[in-house]
């Protein structure tokens, strides 16, 4: 078949390549010339492993093309899939301006009948929406049809060809017949569905993983002060097969482009149809707590923060991506600004991203993990990349005055910590227990 996508980021740049790979012809467009000049330079934008090889093979036997002109797939495409970018307005509800104009300039350029897929995330209704603005421009036939995206960032290429289902939103048959065509290779099932379930099952999933993760943080915080381990708790519970044991990890929140943003929303379109979604909000206003978890234990560890050296081991929002949108390290690593400390910061791939949008002159941008943890009061492990993961523990300890470690992703377990003799802090568990009897006693004091 041939397709044309729209919007080259973390989503069409993916899904584009993998439909590619299936055979199809596919032409990739973006508005970001530098994008598209990395691509046409045989470099990628993005960092999503796997994703090099594709595009290289791809490119090799004419099947993937990049451009920034519209034009030059749109002729003959039989799909064009919309991928552009639906960011958050500042209450919260999805901004739809570049999808609004990609649908415009779609519209001024199909000559014949096209199928229309939205893999955006959209709010509920803007699908007919979109088919309206397309209306006020042509007189062309189309179909719109929804196919939501389900991948992660970091294992992208490995979700889209091994999807769990494929969603497809629809009014007409012949559209959604072309869409299952072009995603019957992947062997998954197709859930076919008015086009307003299919703008909600997207963002119902997102809230729903939000929801699990938000929870087993509370039950973490529940357990630093009883005295369990989470760990434990999370496998125990997990094992039954009604709950899963995926999305039970424990830790500084969840951060990224999408559930923050998904999440606030989906509470703002319930608010619109007069709707007071009570549980997301608390979602929302744990994930936003969770992360002070880093510093509460840091100032137990250190006592004054002022004048205190720390050093950040991850930046990106979760392994696997130099994505930093959301990172739960701009909260953390500005608080510790704020109170006057000096940062040491170290990701194997997201230093750049992050310093595009921080740069203080109390941070050291360390060239490799041993380099961040030199001359530090203590260390924060925000991200678990695998080389953090590695850390000889006892080599770690000797690399410190005191070595402290804030574990925010539960990486190590206790009898490796033992072992280095490292005063470890990690997620829902003890010693923590006693740090919050001792604080709530001091506050009881005070
Ligand atoms: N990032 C993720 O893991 C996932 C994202 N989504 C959804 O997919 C959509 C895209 O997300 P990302 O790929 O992360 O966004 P992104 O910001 O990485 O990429 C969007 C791209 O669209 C381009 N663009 C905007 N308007 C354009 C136009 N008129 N013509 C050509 N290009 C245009 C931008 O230049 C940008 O490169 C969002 O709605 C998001 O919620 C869904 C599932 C996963
Ligand atoms: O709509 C989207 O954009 C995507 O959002 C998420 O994917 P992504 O944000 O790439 O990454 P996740 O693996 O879901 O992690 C999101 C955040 O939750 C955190 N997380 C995840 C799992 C867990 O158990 N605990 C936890 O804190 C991660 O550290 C990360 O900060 C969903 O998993 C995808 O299905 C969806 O397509």
């Amino acid at each position: 078949m041939k397709i044309t996508v729209i919007g080259t980021g973390y989503v069409g740049l993916v899904s584009g390549v993998c439909y590619a790979e299936l055979g199809n012809e596919v032409v990739c467009v973006d508005k970001d010339a530098h994008k598209i000049k990395v691509l046409e330079n045989g470099g990628i934008p993005i960092y999503e492993p796997g994703l090099q090889q594709l595009v290289d093979r791809n490119v090799q036997q004419e099947r993937l093309y990049f451009t920034t002109d519209l034009k030059r797939g749109i002729k003959d495409s039989e799909i064009v899939i919309i991928a552009v970018g639906t960011p958050p307005l500042p209450n919260g509800e999805a901004d739809l301006r570049y999808i609004e104009f990609a649908a415009r300039e779609i519209a001024a350029l199909i000559e014949n009948y096209t199928v229309i897929a939205i893999k955006s995330t959209v709010p509920v209704g803007t699908n007919n929406r979109i088919k309206q603005v397309m209306k006020e421009v042509t007189e062309v036939e189309f179909d719109i049809v929804s196919v939501p995206e389900f991948l992660r960032e970091g294992s992208a290429v490995n979700d889209t060809f091994n999807p769990d289902r494929i969603i497809i939103g629809g009014e007409s048959q012949n559209a959604i017949d072309r869409i299952v065509e072009l995603h019957k290779p992947l062997n998954a099932p197709f859930v076919i569905t008015e086009l307003r379930s299919a703008e909600m099952i997207k963002y119902a999933s997102n809230a729903f993983l939000a929801t699990k993760i938000s929870f087993i943080n509370e039950i973490a915080n529940i357990c630093e002060r009883l005295g369990a381990d989470i760990r434990e708790v999370s496998r125990g519970m997990g094992l039954d097969k009604r709950i899963g044991k995926d999305f039970l990890n424990a830790g500084i929140g969840y951060g990224g482009s999408c559930f923050p943003k998904d999440t606030k929303a989906l509470i703002q379109l319930a608010g619109n149809a007069d709707y007071d979604f009570k549980l997301l909000k608390s979602v929302v206003e744990v994930n936003q707590m969770q992360r002070m978890g880093v510093i509460r234990k840091l100032k137990y560890a250190l006592g004054e923060l002022k004048g205190k050296t720390i050093a950040i081991w991850g930046l990106a929002f979760k392994p696997g991506t130099d994505d930093v949108r959301e990172s739960p390290a701009f909260e953390i690593t500005n608080y510790l600004l704020k109170s006057g400390c000096m940062l040491r910061l170290y990701d194997p791939v997201a230093m750049g991203n992050f310093r595009s949008y921080v740069d203080h002159a109390n941070i050291f941008w360390a060239e490799n993990e041993w380099d961040a943890v030199a001359s530090s009061d203590a260390v924060c492990l925000l991200t678990e990349w695998d080389i953090f993961k590695q850390i000889d523990l006892k080599v770690f300890a000797k690399q410190m005055e005191e070595p402290i470690l804030i574990d925010g992703r539960n990486v190590f377990n206790v009898k490796q910590i033992k072992d280095a003799g490292v005063t470890y802090y990690p997620v829902g568990s003890s010693p923590i227990n006693e740090m919050v009897f001792e604080l709530e006693k001091s506050k009881a004091t005070n």
